[in-house]
């Protein structure tokens, strides 16, 4: 049987619990195959030398992790700068965000190469590759032109824009073409495969030889919506852990008298928290009954804190906090718990079961698992209810959440309202339907899918 070569920037040790989705998820995914995970190791070496970096190999379980150190100026260039600075602004439609500095594209490039440098003698002739994320799109083009011909896949995490929008990138083309070193891409929503499929039809001389197959620069290439999931099950038993079950009965007895609305995801700027919160403030000025009981108590865990882009989002949201605690704030209640810190996973099912609402309203978002493991870590019998941006890839599935547009404030405190005072009928009816997708497209699900269909393309 092939063995299932997974590389991705950002690996963690699947025995270990993680944060950040595409950790979380390749983790569980590789769980079940077992095979090789190939990524950065997480370490910046200071001085080391641009285009080089130790390689580590350790085994975890069923799987072998391989990873690379980068030297600081890779770092700084490739992760920071073009993957963080320009790929990921412009895919999130934040052009005003983006820092196109020129200098950027070399360290990309070169930590592709040395990636697949590095990679090309751990590889045997017949593994599958499954390369994941942004910062690793042009690695299959780099092992082709080492002769690698192993059937290898890709999978984009974030959101693909509009194909006016993805001409911002200066080296759209370049990077759309290297896209067709892949046998099958694989994308979160229909939304962003209808931007792919415009992008080739006016950018590319691609042929179009159905709905999801183009022809060109030689090459085939198969792309289709793979929308990932989570381990349903492996969530419920983590909210079975003592950790969960401690922060369950502690955030029960604290908010027994109050309603709990709550937030969890890195503090980003695709995640539209200063909006959240301007909603929040509209909820208690407009509902004047939440004052006193109404608490968001918002995680917002450290990320790529050394762009400036996230460091003024920090310094917002510190204000806007501050501005709405000594607004409404009592001597006995503070409506918004702002937490800048990361929250172990295992603790989170049992802060998610005790919240009467979660926000998960992105102003843009890939996926986001958030609001999948919160409906997974309800009492289905007293079930919480999702308030769910329609601009989160999740959207398109979780139909019954609550819909909301972030950047419409009016709006969105009116369905925090109606969230708050839903009864109790309602949220049980849309909490098993929005539970039945979950378990249907789960992460096994997702990883199924998409290896067969890698392995049903046809030689070439
Ligand atoms: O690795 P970091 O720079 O610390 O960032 C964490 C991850 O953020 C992004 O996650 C995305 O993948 C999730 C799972 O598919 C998806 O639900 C979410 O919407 C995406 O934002 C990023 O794409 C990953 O590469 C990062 O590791
Ligand atoms: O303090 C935190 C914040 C987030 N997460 C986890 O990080 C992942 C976030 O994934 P999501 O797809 O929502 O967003 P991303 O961060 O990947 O953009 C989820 O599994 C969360 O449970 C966590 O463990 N602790």
């Amino acid at each position: 049987m092939s063995r299932l070569v997974v590389i991705s920037n950002r690996i963690a040790d699947p025995r270990k619990t993680a944060s950040g989705g595409l950790a979380v998820a390749l983790g569980q995914a590789l769980e079940a195959s077992g095979g090789m995970w190939f990524g950065w190791s997480g370490k910046v070496v200071e001085d080391g030398t641009p285009g080089e970096g130790d390689l580590h190999v350790q085994t975890a379980g069923k799987v072998q992790l391989a990873t690379v150190d980068l030297s600081r100026e890779d770092h700084d260039s490739y992760y920071l700068g073009y993957s963080n600075g320009v790929l990921w602004p412009v895919f999130h439609y934040r052009l005003d965000l983006a820092d196109f500095d020129s200098g950027y594209i070399a360290g990309y490039r070169r930590v592709n190469q040395m990636f697949a440098n590095k990679l090309k003698g751990l590889l045997r002739p017949d593994d599958i590759i499954w390369v994941h994320d942004y910062h690793l799109i042009p690695l299959a083009a780099e092992l082709r032109a080492m002769g690698c011909q192993q059937r290898m896949g890709f999978f984009l995490h974030i959101p693909l824009p509009p194909p006016l929008m993805l001409a911002a990138v200066p080296e759209h083309d370049w990077l759309m073409r290297s896209l067709f070193a892949y046998d099958l891409v694989g994308f979160q929503s229909e939304a962003d495969v209808s931007h792919f499929a415009r992008y080739v039809n006016t950018e590319t001389p691609a042929d179009i030889l159905g709905e999801h197959e183009f022809r060109a620069f030689g090459k085939t290439l198969r792309a289709r919506a793979f929308p990932i999931g989570i381990d349903v099950d492996e969530f419920i038993g983590l909210g079975e852990g003592r950790e969960s079950q401690e922060m369950f009965g502690q955030m029960r007895e604290e908010y027994s008298r109050r309603r709990l609305l709550l937030g969890v995801e890195r503090l980003d700027y695709s995640k539209g928290l200063p909006q959240r919160l301007k909603a929040f403030r509209q909820l208690l000025q407009a509902y004047p009954e939440n004052l006193g009981s109404a608490t968001l108590i918002q995680i917002a865990a450290p990320s790529r804190e050394s762009v400036d882009a996230y460091a003024a989002l920090r310094q917002e949201l510190e204000s806007l906090c501050g501005a709405i605690n000594g607004n409404y704030g009592e001597l006995d209640w503070m409506p918004v718990r702002y937490i800048h810190r990361n929250v172990a996973r295992k603790r989170l099912p049992g802060l998610y079961r005790a919240a009467a609402v979660a926000l998960v309203t992105p102003l843009r978002d890939g996926m986001n698992l958030v609001a999948k493991e919160f409906i997974a870590a309800q009492d289905p019998d007293d079930p919480g209810v999702l308030v769910l941006s329609r601009f989160a890839g999740a959207a398109e599935q979780m139909k019954d959440a609550l819909l909301v547009n972030p950047y419409d404030t009016t709006r969105t405190a009116e369905t925090m309202q109606r969230a708050l005072q839903m009864p109790r009928e309602e949220r049980q009816r849309r909490h098993q339907a929005l539970l039945k997708g979950i378990r249907e497209q789960d992460v096994h699900w997702w990883r199924e899918s998409f290896l067969a269909a890698l392995a049903a393309v046809p030689e070439a």
